[in-house]
């Protein structure tokens, strides 16, 4: 399996886009899954992703693209998943072929809406897939600065060494960097947890918050996931990696960031429909907020951020009034 490994990429957004281009500078043959027929047509023409990332050229030769999903699996090792969570489900309906035997690797940010399950503990309990042959795909690493081959880190994390190796093999390059951890837990609780710190900041921006309380939110979000994430699953992990803070910062803060896009739109006034209208991308954090709210009555943590957001995306909740409560929590 690891001479030449087979790889699939499944879906079709930005971050699957950004993946494919990664996988092509190491491997000639890669199959890839995405839904939309104009779109394979158009990157069969012309060589760019019509709707996501298309600045980036891609390497056609090294393609096969396909919108029937197990078509895309079949002849693969190692499959990354990178639908976003609440469409994963859906998406897989037609999956007839087995993952038992394949190298999962989750490049989703988020959780499974229906179980409130991380993608991982998914893919165990649907597909009866090893937890030994689960990677986690996170790290602070925006698509678009993919896109500009820009230095990025990402991090795998898995319990099985030898599969970790073969992943960062094949995404390492002259902008791509690979660090690995065997926390696949943490790590996917860090990368679901982080979009809704960034809704929070984007609401904060909107509301008219400045750098200042900005950095004070983000002091007290990384703090509060790290509580959460050690409710859920205690180990000796150091929060202050890349794989957790890194992603919180650059979540909160860049401009590419969809989670504070969302966020941002909310502080200004737009209900959760217009401004999910408003993006043609997909906020993760929506539907990670309310499955986290609800994991977190069975865990208890103190998590006043993830309190705040909950009330104004899914109660009806005035944001200005929600975060002068939640500015009496934060120190
Ligand atoms: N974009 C990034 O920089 C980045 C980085 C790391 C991880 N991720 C994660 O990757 C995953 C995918 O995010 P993305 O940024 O590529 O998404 P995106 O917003 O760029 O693209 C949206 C994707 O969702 C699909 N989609 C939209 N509506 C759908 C529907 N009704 N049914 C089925 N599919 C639908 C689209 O086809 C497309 O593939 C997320 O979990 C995200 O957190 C993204
Ligand atoms: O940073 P965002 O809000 O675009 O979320 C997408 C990914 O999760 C980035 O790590």
């Amino acid at each position: 399996m690891n001479d030449n490994p087979k790889f699939a990429v499944i879906g079709g957004g930005s971050w699957a886009t950004a993946i494919v281009k990664m996988l092509s500078e190491n491997l000639t043959d890669i199959a890839w899954y995405m839904r939309n027929e104009n779109a394979i047509e158009e990157i069969k023409l012309n060589y760019h992703n019509p709707n996501y990332l298309s600045s980036v050229e891609l390497d056609v030769e090294k393609l096969s693209i396909t919108n029937n999903v197990n078509e895309a699996i079949t002849n693969a090792d190692y499959i990354v998943f990178a639908i976003p969570s609440a469409f994963l489900s859906q998406e897989l309906e037609s999956l007839t072929e087995s993952l038992e035997n394949k190298v999962i690797i989750s490049a989703i940010k988020g959780i499974i809406p229906e179980t409130s399950l991380i993608v991982g503990e998914h893919f165990h309990q649907t597909y009866n897939v090893p937890y030994d042959n689960i990677a986690v795909l996170t790290g602070p690493c925006h698509a678009e600065e993919v896109a500009l081959e820009r230095l990025s880190y990402l991090t795998i994390a898995c319990k099985n060494k030898e599969y970790a190796e073969v992943i960062e093999n094949c995404l390492g390059s002259h902008y791509i960097r690979v660090k690995l951890t065997d926390d696949i837990v943490g790590a996917e609780y860090a990368a679901m947890l982080k979009n809704i710190y960034a809704i929070a900041c984007g609401i904060a921006h909107g509301l008219g918050y400045g750098d200042n309380f900005q950095a004070l939110l983000m002091s007290n979000a990384i703090r509060e996931m790290k509580k959460f994430i050690k409710k859920v699953h205690k180990m000796k992990r150091n929060i202050n990696n890349s794989a957790y803070l890194g992603d919180l910062l650059v979540t909160g803060y860049s401009l590419f960031s969809r989670n504070r896009m969302f966020g941002n739109m909310i502080g200004k006034g737009y209900t959760v429909k217009s401004a999910q209208m408003e993006m043609n991308m997909i906020a993760e954090g929506y539907y990670a907020t309310k499955s986290a709210y609800e994991l977190n009555k069975k865990y208890g943590a103190k998590t006043p951020i993830i309190n705040a957001v909950y009330d104004i995306l899914y109660n009806g909740g005035n944001p200005k009034k929600a975060f002068r409560k939640l500015t009496e929590k934060l120190d």
